[in-house]
């Protein structure tokens, strides 16, 4: 029987299974889901809506746990991109939290360090990507559409099965302050990442969004990293592609939120990877009404994955990117039946499936987006998985 989610004292993740359970990492503290007591494949469409099939279908599992005797189940898991697609969403048999720093990783990191990476290729590749840029620079002078997010995918075969848990050890290892997950999928694979943001956490009634949106590579000499991040607050591009993502985000709150404080001018936050434009919104809910995974659903996908305005941008990237995003830029956290939780976006990630591999990196375009430099800024994205491989992101060709 799942047990409500509590506070376990520690907990080593040798004994994590990735193909089995979930884990997701927040700032202070990590959620641990073992085991599959209920798993929700309805897909999120309308999930906003208390009466939609999705929220009824995860009421339902909710009673389910109740009459079980637990008295408030969680749910934890993954909604993709597209959520007209099957979500990938678990209630567990048994939840808990632990303090990040009481989580042991016992040597966990070294293991993919003996596999042998046999093949590296983006889809699409170099010039197919700088020709997608391009040509979602020539629509905005259209007039209608204003940003765009374009993808690629790194598709990558080892010589042995890959380790989601040594992968996911070396993610924690290389990036203390990141939103780590580890989301079995139905089709066999693991989900994992690293992601720097968060779509929305609720307790109570209080509200955090940290949307970000405007990105620079870091630089190894700190005083040219320093100078690569002050450019990026100053770039008129980057903080016009990082607006329309946050006021989308503060239309979209406003009506249900007593309080709403959205700071005027983003700030700096930054990756072992990247630099980013990242504004924190904070709000107040004016009544207790909408769980976590409500919100989450109204918020996403957001400008910064799907750009603006959400119909004709997504037309957009069904046109000009030649793969399914699946569950990357979807969002990926939990919720429990008191309506509490926290949904991260789904990137800086991949999917781990025997000895293949696919890595995921996109950047918001905009009028005077440049397509080497997107080019250039997916590569440098990528290198927060490839890290965790053992690579650096000047592979990511
Ligand atoms: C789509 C991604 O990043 C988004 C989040 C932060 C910054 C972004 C950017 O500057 O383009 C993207 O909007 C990704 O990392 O794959």
């Amino acid at each position: 029987m799942q047990q409500t989610p509590n506070q376990a004292l520690s907990y080593n993740l040798a004994s994590f299974s990735p193909h089995n359970d979930c884990l997701f990492r927040s700032e202070d503290q990590t959620l641990v889901a073992l085991n599959v007591s209920q798993r929700i494949v309805q897909p999120a469409v309308g999930g906003e809506d208390k009466d939609s099939l999705f929220q009824a279908a995860i009421q339902r599992a909710f009673e389910l746990e109740k009459q079980k005797g637990n008295d408030n189940p969680i749910i934890v898991g993954s909604v993709p991109f597209d959520v007209t697609q099957p979500s990938c969403l678990y209630i567990p048999q048994t939840a808990f939290f632990v303090d990040n720093m009481d989580i042991a990783l016992s040597g966990e990191g070294q293991q993919q360090e003996q596999i042998l990476l046999s093949h590296m290729r983006s889809e699409p590749d170099e010039a197919s990507f700088k020709d997608a840029v391009c040509k979602a620079v020539n629509q905005f002078a259209l007039g209608a559409l204003e940003k765009t997010v374009l993808s690629r995918v790194l598709n990558l075969s080892f010589s042995d099965p890959v380790s989601p848990r040594a992968i996911l050890a070396s993610l924690w290892q290389q990036n203390p302050q990141a939103y780590h997950f580890s989301v079995p999928q139905t089709q066999g694979s693991v989900l994992l990442g690293a992601s720097p943001e968060l779509l929305i956490r609720k307790q109570g009634t209080q509200l955090i969004s940290n949307p970000l949106a405007g990105s620079a590579k870091r630089q190894s000499n700190p005083a040219l990293d320093q100078q690569i991040s002050h450019a990026l607050l100053q770039s008129s591009k980057d903080r016009y592609e990082h607006r329309l993502v946050i006021e989308e985000i503060a239309r979209l709150l406003k009506p249900h939120c007593q309080q709403l404080d959205v700071p005027t001018a983003p700030s700096l936050i930054n990756t072992p990877a990247m630099w980013h434009l990242s504004t924190r919104i904070e709000a107040e809910l004016g009544s207790k009404d909408m769980n976590a995974l409500q919100l989450a659903c109204l918020l996403h996908p957001t400008p910064a994955v799907c750009g603006y305005p959400f119909d004709l941008s997504k037309q957009a990237i069904a046109q000009l990117e030649p793969f399914q995003r699946g569950m990357f830029s979807g969002m990926v956290g939990w919720c429990d039946s008191r309506g509490n939780g926290e949904w991260v976006v789904t990137i800086r990630c991949g999917e781990v499936k025997h000895d293949q591999v696919r890595l995921f990196a996109g950047a918001g375009i905009v009028n005077g987006s440049c397509s080497n430099a997107e080019w250039l800024e997916t590569q440098a994205k990528f290198g927060t998985m490839l890290k965790a491989f053992g690579f650096n992101e000047q592979e990511a060709k």
